[in-house]
């Protein structure tokens, strides 16, 4: 029986620090155990231009403890007033990592994101011809269609379109949540990759309704039946290279989670890895926690995989903490509904 693994030190390749006292606080959850991050840019107001990445990347280094080593991704939120020549500039500047595409009203903090897509084509071109990833939201926003089917029809009626438009362009799925978004991404070449959030592995959607509603399970998109969790399990722990973790750590306050209107969002950065090593584990697949974390990210992004590593250890349940305080309020953790055995020791 395994006790012991070590690995290279994790990526995050999609999360959410946000700004000022929340920022300040959430940063080192993420930093104790990752080394880099692609930074969501679903700021208020979001972080759309290349000066807009330069001053949030400036906050997020001010803000990060002495002697912790962590590099923030930056991304840029795609508008349809966004200019291709700022996006290229600051891709070849190595200021910026990608493109967001929020399509508008999907998510929090997404009602500038894009309406109509026709009007997004040139950055898109452009985009193919860099090579620069985009990162997209896949959910459609169509009142008609069903909360639950949202992913699915995105990709036929959206996401498939687009490639098709553009040959080249690299795209990521964020955070799927479903076998539809597994079944595409196998079916596609290595210009696409897909992330999977820890929760997604973790929960259905009977954990957010069943026995009264939870809200710190709601997030978008929202968790589904328990046949695409099971999907998303294999997909995490194939090794496949299209498949990496994103985390997708979106800390609200309890008070905008426990509300009439409750935010969507789940706060994992903190156990995420503790919870990661005991899905990997359950599906005898600890062996393959390396390269959905730490090799499958990287190598997408063209980019070297850390030179650290971090060590996990089988021990006694790990204390953690029920919330994180922040100047904000508090932030409640992931609550994965039972004992988390794996420690991040070293
Ligand atoms: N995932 C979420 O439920 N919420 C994210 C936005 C997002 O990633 O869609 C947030 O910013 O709170
Ligand atoms: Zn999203
Ligand atoms: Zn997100």
């Amino acid at each position: 029986m395994t006790s012991t693994l070590t690995i290279r030190r994790p990526d995050d390749w999609h999360l959410h620090l946000r700004d000022g006292a929340m920022l300040q606080a959430v940063l080192p959850e993420s930093a104790r155990h990752f080394g880099r991050a692609i930074i969501m840019p679903n700021l208020v107001p979001p972080v759309v231009t290349s000066r807009d990445a330069e001053a949030y990347k400036a906050r997020i280094l001010k803000a990060l403890p002495e002697g912790m080593a962590f590099t923030p991704l930056m991304m840029l939120y795609l508008t349809e007033e966004t200019d291709p020549d700022d996006v290229a500039a600051a891709h070849a500047s190595g200021l910026v990592t990608g493109v967001k595409l929020y399509p508008a009203g999907a998510t929090t903090n997404s009602a500038s994101g894009v309406r109509d897509f026709d009007k997004v084509r040139a950055v898109l071109e452009r985009m193919a011809e860099i090579g620069m990833p985009l990162c997209v939201h896949g959910e459609v926003t169509d009142p008609e269609i069903d909360i639950f089917d949202r992913e699915a029809v995105f990709i036929d009626r959206v996401l498939d379109p687009i490639r098709r438009a553009t040959p080249g362009l690299r795209v990521v799925m964020e955070h799927i949540t479903t076998k539809d978004g597994v079944d595409y991404a196998r079916s596609q070449g290595d210009d696409l990759g897909a992330t999977i959030t820890t929760h997604h592995l973790m929960i259905n959607r009977n954990h957010i309704l069943v026995g009264g509603i939870k809200p710190h399970y709601y997030c978008l998109p929202v968790a589904k039946r328990e046949e695409h969790r099971l999907a998303l399990r294999d997909a995490a722990t194939s090794g496949e290279a299209r498949f990496f973790l994103g985390t997708d750590s979106a800390p609200h306050t309890d008070p905008n989670k426990e509300s009439a209107c409750g935010c969507a969002g789940v706060f994992s950065a903190t156990n995420t890895m503790s919870c990661l090593a005991h899905v990997f584990e359950e599906e005898g697949a600890l062996d393959r926690l390396e390269a959905f974390a730490s090799l499958n990210g990287p190598a997408f992004y063209g980019l070297p995989p850390n030179e650290t590593t971090i060590t996990l250890t089988k021990g006694d349940p790990v204390p953690y903490p029920e919330k994180l305080a922040t100047g904000d309020g508090p932030v409640t953790l992931f609550d994965p509904g039972h004992p988390l055995l794996w420690h991040v020791t070293a």
